[in-house]
């Protein structure tokens, strides 16, 4: 179906003469045009050129190369069609604009069939130029490297064959004799350093894959080493700075993992039937990304692997300390083994920090008042008009601070938000990782005590990179994160010293000043828990309490207010006020009597907690490759940066 041919003006004009399918396709049109410069930051413009933006036609919605340049090409002869992985659209340059006019007219609301036999119906907008912002030098992970046929189809027919799904001690008493030609045929290469003594098989049906993770430092030595049998397939690596590299993985073909790729990169294979591949022929195996203007699908086939690794028997000493379970900060702690990936990680932050933050949002609120001095000079230092956003801004106590510049917040919560809005600031519901505001709109950001809510190291850089996205060049960001060490050139945090005397009305950071131990105290055996004891969250339930979910189970210790912390991982508990309006004004640590009676226990929230080591927040932002750090100090059992975005 046609579009209207006069739709090129983007104003709200009213068109009295299109009938009422033409203005449904109308305002699809321009719902398209600003979701695009919305999301991607895509303007499209109101005369004609040679070049546009094609929204629904694109790899990430199923459309092929072939198929798009078909339909594309009955209009004129296309110069460029740009295709990025994952993105819902792509841009095409016709040679005039009488043919990039003619596709407009024609294909506008068009509606074509994608690759999974799927309807879906095509908006095309002019735009100026094409740029690719994150089309990045096509290089490798440092230390990947694939060696293609390194096997004949012999010998994958051989080794296919020789699989054993119901033999479970397979390659466990040494690895079977038909792969030892192999290795040392890499051995002699020099692909690999020293022969593997393990051997993990695993097949992947198309729609299968393995989600992105990193092969435990402390149980396997440097090299890992997998092969593709049966067919090729794409696998994507992932800097933790948020950078992704997907490459073709060709039948018969050797991976090989050695040091930074080992380390520091994930690697995963997305769930998916058909994958992002270079469209023409040529060049087998490597990255994906690199040339937007030659991307095709792929139909994915049954590929196995053989993943070859040498199991450790010292601790690791990689230089990516980061993400090394020999090197945690405090090593005489075993590394928490939870939580072991993204999905458990997003589990954890649901129940043990979104909906307690939900329930205790009106408490939570009542007892943060003050500014912090640093940062509330921070934020007194930023020049007039400066525009600012808070990640994390719970009850927008800063938020109204200096009159002089433009604050936005943003948090979790939606009672904390709401409490923002009851205060007049302007604030909304947002996850730190994906923060809906466009790149480098921010003269400044804070982040203060949100980012030790995430799970996994990967997930707290991931809200550093957010934060330096964010900043415009030259910008700066402040971040507070809760200090693992409470005690600090002798000094004992405000936390730690937490006392009945007068000066315990001021309110602390990351902790309810209401929640001390004395609770225990008065009710023995229902909610002292010892800091470093393996009581599991699900303990929450005899303490008429809150979290009852059996995921974290046992996982996490759970944490003593006012104590030191003995694991970078805990569980805080919140001693929920039932009435924070009577409270408000009370003594804080005063214990009213109905608190105290067994029979009407307050119910204890537990927030999760990673507490940052010194160094740890430094390092983590040094990661960051768009970044320089001012200013690195420790306030108040916190750690604290500012960093400042090149
Ligand atoms: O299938 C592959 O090539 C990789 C498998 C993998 O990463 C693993 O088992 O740890
Ligand atoms: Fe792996
Ligand atoms: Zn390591």
């Amino acid at each position: 179906m046609a579009a209207p041919s006069a739709s090129m003006d983007n104003n709200n004009q009213s068109h009295p003469k299109l009938s009422k399918t033409e203005k449904k396709f109308l305002r699809k049109q321009i719902k398209a045009r600003h979701t695009l410069l919305r999301h991607e930051g895509i303007e499209s413009v109101s005369h004609v050129t040679e070049s546009l933006v094609v929204a629904n036609g694109g790899l990430g919605n199923g459309v092929s190369r072939t198929q798009l340049l078909r339909v594309l090409e009955r209009c004129g002869s296309v110069e460029a069609l740009l295709m990025l992985p994952n993105k819902p659209y792509s841009f095409v340059r016709y040679r005039t604009k009488e043919e990039s006019k003619k596709a407009y007219v024609t294909l506008n609301g068009k509606e074509m069939v994608d690759d999974l036999g799927q309807n879906i119906t095509l908006y095309l907008n002019f735009v100026e130029k094409v740029h690719w912002e994150d089309l990045r030098p096509p290089v490798l992970p440092p230390g990947l490297m694939i060696v293609e046929e390194i096997v004949s189809p012999e010998d994958e027919k051989m080794l296919l064959e020789s699989i054993d799904w119901t033999d479970n001690s397979f390659g466990q008493n040494g690895l079977p004799d038909i792969c030892n030609s192999l290795l040392e045929k890499c051995l002699k290469g020099g692909h690999i350093k020293y022969i593997p003594d393990q051997l993990t098989i695993n097949q992947y049906e198309p729609g299968q894959g393995i989600p992105p993770h990193i092969d435990t430092h402390s149980a396997f030595e440097n090299e890992i080493i997998s092969l593709s049998l049966g067919a090729e397939i794409v696998m994507d690596f992932k800097h933790p700075d948020g950078c992704t590299v997907s490459v073709m993985l060709p039948q018969r073909s050797l991976l090989v993992m050695t040091g930074e790729s080992r380390y520091l990169w994930t690697h995963g294979i997305t769930p998916r039937k058909f994958d992002v591949i270079q469209a023409s022929e040529g060049q087998k195996s490597g990255i994906i990304t690199s040339d937007a203007g030659n991307l095709t699908l792929n139909k994915r086939g049954v590929r196995t692997s053989f993943t070859f690794r040498k199991v450790r028997r010292t601790p690791c000493d990689c230089s990516y300390p980061l993400v090394c379970d020999s090197q945690s900060c405090h090593q005489n702690e075993a590394f928490p083994s939870f939580p072991e990936n993204d999905k458990e990680a997003l589990e954890l932050e649901r129940e043990y920090v979104h909906r307690v933050y939900e329930e205790i949002a009106e408490h939570f609120s009542s007892t943060r008042h003050t500014p912090w001095p640093q940062i509330g000079a921070f934020l007194k230092a930023l020049p007039k008009g400066s525009i600012v956003a808070d990640i994390g801004c719970g009850n927008g106590k800063y938020l109204g601070l200096n009159k002089e510049i433009y604050m936005i917040g943003c948090d979790r919560s939606q009672n904390l938000v709401e409490i923002c809005g009851e205060r007049q600031f302007e604030a909304f519901v947002c996850d730190a990782l994906a923060v809906p505001l466009r790149s480098e709109t921010c003269d400044a950001c804070i982040s203060i005590a949100v980012i030790h809510h995430f799970a996994t190291a990967e997930r707290r850089l991931a809200t550093l990179q957010e934060l330096a996205r964010l900043l415009r060049p030259g910008g700066k960001a402040l971040i507070y994160v809760w200090a693992m060490e409470q005690e600090y050139n002798k000094q004992k945090s405000k936390y730690l010293r937490g006392s009945r005397d007068s000066e315990e009305k001021e309110e602390h950071l990351n902790s309810g000043v209401l929640a001390s131990g004395l609770f225990g105290e008065q009710n023995p055996g229902t909610s002292s828990h010892n800091s470093v004891c393996s009581i599991s969250a699900t303990n929450d339930l005899k303490d008429g309490g809150c979290n009852a979910n059996g995921v974290i189970n046992s996982k996490l210790p759970v944490h003593t207010n006012r104590t030191s912390f003995h694991s970078q991982d805990v569980l805080v508990p919140w001693h929920l006020k039932r009435d924070p309006m009577r409270d408000k004004h009370a003594e804080p640590l005063k214990l009213t009597p109905d608190l105290g009676v067994p029979h009407d226990p307050s119910p204890v929230f537990h927030r999760y907690y990673h507490v940052f080591c010194e160094g740890e927040l430094e390092t983590a932002c040094r990661m960051l490759n768009n970044i320089s750090i001012q200013h690195s100090y420790y306030d108040q059992g916190n750690w604290c940066v500012i960093f400042k975005k090149l």
